[in-house]
């Protein structure tokens, strides 16, 4: 699913006026059924009590009367208060005289600020996707007002006072919505941490705008949903051998930090590879193959390290990272490893795919020349912090998806930002956030499973790097998902999700 500007959304909804020979207040009406649509799901009239509906003066304020009027004849108890603007949008006006005369009205004023009980619903239709500049005056004290009276918020498109696509001064107001219903698509301030306490849980309601022009227009962002990923994952022919599926190669592991070995190679056996050896070091030997006995075992001269790289022809994907530990002998493998990857493969023509993370990455932070011989397509799964050790301080979450971005085009390289919307960022500039996963993965050794199943994805001859990424991203999350609807987000640990990788592989 593609993520548009909010400039883009004002063009989409003139070509959906246009395309479809439609009056944009029948536009309007759409949103606001589909608005009523999930409202009357989650509110029964009981539930709702009198709920009250702030309009601004622009279309946003427009779907509001448009919902007030929806919901009237529904059966909810419902009153508006109006902002009063110079001017308002014809599609406004239009609403507003078909408002049934049995809906309360009031104008907002500094010295009439609406009563509102603590929990009472209240639905935000003040500003949309045309907010051109911070909220103030009284729209500004209306939102601080609402924010205030600890009210239940849900926002009609998008909370008002937040810019879709960009960011706004810290001290400017936005409304704290417990639910936003947006139209159409997603928008990206909806998927970013800085945003989440304005926005709360959010929804998308299909209001049947232009395909055409969704499928042409340019966005470097992307929501990777089921649809994005359906029937990727190659079929497994019957003739196939382990062979077929790629041989890989993990280092990964020190005292103490086996466990991120275990959970890496279960991930990656998980994910369909055909073969997988895990070069470890001496101390986790029995460790891993009592756990891992479907894994082929290397072990380190080093007890307690890794210090050796073993010999590469073998594999077609090589893992490096997970509990690694930052020894200066482990630096030098990782440095060995870099170089022997630059080689195209025999078979591919393309360097060895290789999976970066946890400490590996930050042996690349404390060693950024490293960074210039990274071979095309290595794949970085960093959590912010390490995402920071290889780049600088992000400002904000926008800022941080712009080094995100230039990092993945200036070292074409597949750059995996964890999160609750985990972004990757590919090589040509794309953006691609992730659909799947709850807090319940917010939990050690997630992000080691997550390198092991990107890890035998990569070594699948038929899944195109920036495919193998995304799907894998996806299905970490959803297997997240399956194990949690069983455990419970608390009781969720790391191999939940291996154990669910199966399944949720097996969806796609
Ligand atoms: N255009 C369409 O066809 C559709 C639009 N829809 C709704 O329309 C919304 C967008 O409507 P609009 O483009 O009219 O924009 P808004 O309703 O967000 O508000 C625009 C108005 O507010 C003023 N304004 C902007 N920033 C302000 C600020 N900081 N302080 C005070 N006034 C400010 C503008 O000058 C303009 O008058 C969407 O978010 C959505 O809710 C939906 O009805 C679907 C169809
Ligand atoms: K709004």
């Amino acid at each position: 699913m593609k993520i548009l500007t909010a400039a883009q959304t004002r063009q989409l909804d003139q070509a959906t006026i246009r395309e479809q020979h439609l009056l944009s207040v029948e536009l309007m009406e759409r949103a606001a059924a589909a608005f009523i649509q999930w409202f009357s799901s989650y509110f029964t009239p009981a539930e709702a009590g009198e709920t009250l509906i702030i309009c601004g003066p622009g279309n946003n304020g427009g779907d509001g009367l448009a919902i007030a009027r929806l919901l009237l004849q529904r059966g909810y108890a419902v009153r508006v208060s109006l902002l009063p603007a110079e001017k308002q949008s014809s599609d406004w006006q239009h609403n507003r005289k078909h408002l049934p005369a049995a809906v309360p009205v009031a104008n907002l004023s500094p010295q009439h600020l609406p009563a509102i009980a603590e929990g009472a619903l209240v639905i935000d239709a003040l500003f949309g996707t045309g907010l051109s500049r911070p909220l103030d005056g009284l729209a500004a004290a209306v939102v601080q007002h609402l924010n205030d009276a600890g009210a239940h918020v849900v926002a009609v498109d998008i909370p008002s006072g937040l810019f879709a696509d960009a960011p706004q001064p810290d001290d400017s107001p936005v409304v704290r919505a417990q639910h936003t219903v947006g139209f159409g698509l997603p928008k990206l301030a909806f998927l970013l941490p800085q945003n989440a306490e304005f926005v709360g849980e959010w929804h998308v309601e299909n209001i049947g705008l232009s395909t055409g022009f969704i499928a042409e227009a340019a966005t470097p962002w992307h929501y990777t949903d089921a649809a994005a990923v359906a029937g990727q994952l190659p079929p497994r022919p019957k003739f196939s051998h382990k062979g077929t599926f790629g041989h890989t190669l993990l280092l990964a592991g020190s005292r103490g930090k086996m466990g991120a070995a275990v959970l890496s190679a279960g991930a990656c056996l998980r994910g369909g590879v055909g073969l997988l050896t895990a070069h470890i070091p001496g101390c986790g030997y029995d460790i891993f193959q009592i756990s891992q006995p479907e894994a082929m075992c290397l072990t380190d001269k080093q007890a307690d390290f890794i210090s050796e790289l073993p010999d590469l022809k073998p594999y077609q994907a090589v893992g490096i990272g997970p509990g690694l530990g930052q020894e200066a002998a482990s630096l030098a493998v990782l440095r060995k490893l870099l170089q022997a990857a630059a080689q195209p493969l025999e078979k591919t023509g393309q360097p060895l795919p290789l999976v970066i993370d946890a400490d590996a990455l930050n042996l690349l932070g404390s060693h950024r020349a490293l960074l210039k011989q990274l071979p095309e397509n290595a794949v970085l799964t960093p959590h912010p912090k390490e995402f920071e050790r290889l780049t600088e301080p992000a400002r904000d979450d926008y800022h941080r998806l712009e080094l995100l971005r230039d990092f993945a085009q200036q070292h074409k390289c597949l750059m995996v930002l964890k999160g609750a919307y985990t972004c990757l960022a590919t090589p040509t500039g794309e953006l691609h956030f992730n659909s799947t996963g709850n807090a319940g993965m917010a939990t050690g050794g997630s992000g080691d499973v997550l390198t092991g199943l990107l890890l035998a994805l990569r070594a699948h001859a038929q899944l195109p790097p920036v495919e193998a990424v995304r799907l894998g991203v996806y299905a970490h999350g959803r297997a997240g998902d399956m194990a949690a609807a069983l455990t419970g987000q608390a009781g969720l640990v790391a191999g939940d999700i291996v154990r669910h990788i199966g399944p949720a592989l097996a969806e796609l």
